[in-house]
């Protein structure tokens, strides 16, 4: 008798988020840019994921489309499943405030309230009751539960951008994306931020998309995909940050 083994089929959980031939044009006639061309991409859950490439070559509109914070002229963005093309904007705003969390290189927090309200800010435009568990939780893994009653600018600025992870991390949501993170920070500081961010993934496997210039903060990702005149050109698995650099040189200027 013959026995044949069938191979186990690993059907892959649904990615966080899948851009689909994705392209933008901003403005239109002569003034058309296109900033996106054709980009197809899924970015699996629990994965960290850097965005590379130089100026002006897509990484923010790239990452504005995959946020549902900008509308694909062409092709289509799954959200956790979710089509952002389907829904009216009053869905997709709150389809963004739910699923994605934001982290910017302006930690964007309001400076009139304490850490804590600035955490838990999403869900009450959400209108969402603070779960004290994950709250807990999460200023905890940030670092910061001495600090829940104290004004932003009581605050170092890695703490301030921790504030703002611990905000982006409180609806749970499928991804966190964040532009150039520690862009305003010093070198020591954007470390512990990235490594923060690194944690995130290990150990709660969420799912980061970063855009970042930094060779340095790229190594932190488990994949970094490079993006030239809007296109996707290649990409590194377990980048170190001189393949990063070298990889950067050849694509041109950074
Ligand atoms: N609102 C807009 N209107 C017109 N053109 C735009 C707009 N936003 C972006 N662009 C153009 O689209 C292209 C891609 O811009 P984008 O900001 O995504 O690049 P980037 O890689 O993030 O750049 P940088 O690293 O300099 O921030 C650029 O040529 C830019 O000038």
């Amino acid at each position: 008798m013959i026995e044949t083994t069938e191979p186990v089929r690993v059907t892959g959980a649904e990615p966080a988020i899948r851009l689909s031939a994705v392209s933008k044009v901003h403005g239109s006639g002569d003034r058309a840019v296109t900033a996106l061309d054709a980009v197809s991409i899924d970015l699996p859950r629990g994965t960290f994921t850097a965005v590379m490439g130089p100026s002006g070559s897509g990484k923010s509109t790239f990452l504005h489309c995959a946020a549902g914070l900008d509308r694909p002229t062409s092709g289509s963005v799954l959200l956790g499943g979710t089509d952002l093309a389907a829904l009216d904007e009053k869905r997709l705003t709150e389809v963004r405030r739910e699923r994605v969390g934001f982290v910017f290189q302006a930690y964007n927090l309001v400076p009139s309230l304490t850490v804590e309200q600035n955490i838990v800010l999403p869900l009450l435009l959400g209108a969402g009751a603070p779960d004290r568990e994950w709250l807990g939780h999460v200023v905890r893994r940030v670092g910061l539960a001495d600090r829940l009653h104290h004004l932003p600018s009581q605050l170092s600025g890695g703490q301030q951008q921790r504030v703002a992870i611990a905000r982006a991390l409180i609806t749970r949501p499928d991804a966190v994306l964040a532009d150039e993170p520690t862009g305003a920070l010093d070198s020591r500081t954007g470390r512990q931020v990235l490594e923060l961010l690194r944690d995130v993934v290990d150990s709660t496997g969420q799912t980061v998309l970063m855009v970042t210039h930094d060779p340095v903060a790229a190594s932190y990702a488990d994949r970094v995909v490079f993006l030239t005149d809007g296109r996707l050109a290649g990409a590194l698995d377990r980048p170190s940050p001189e393949a990063v650099a070298e990889r950067m040189t050849q694509l041109g200027e950074w």
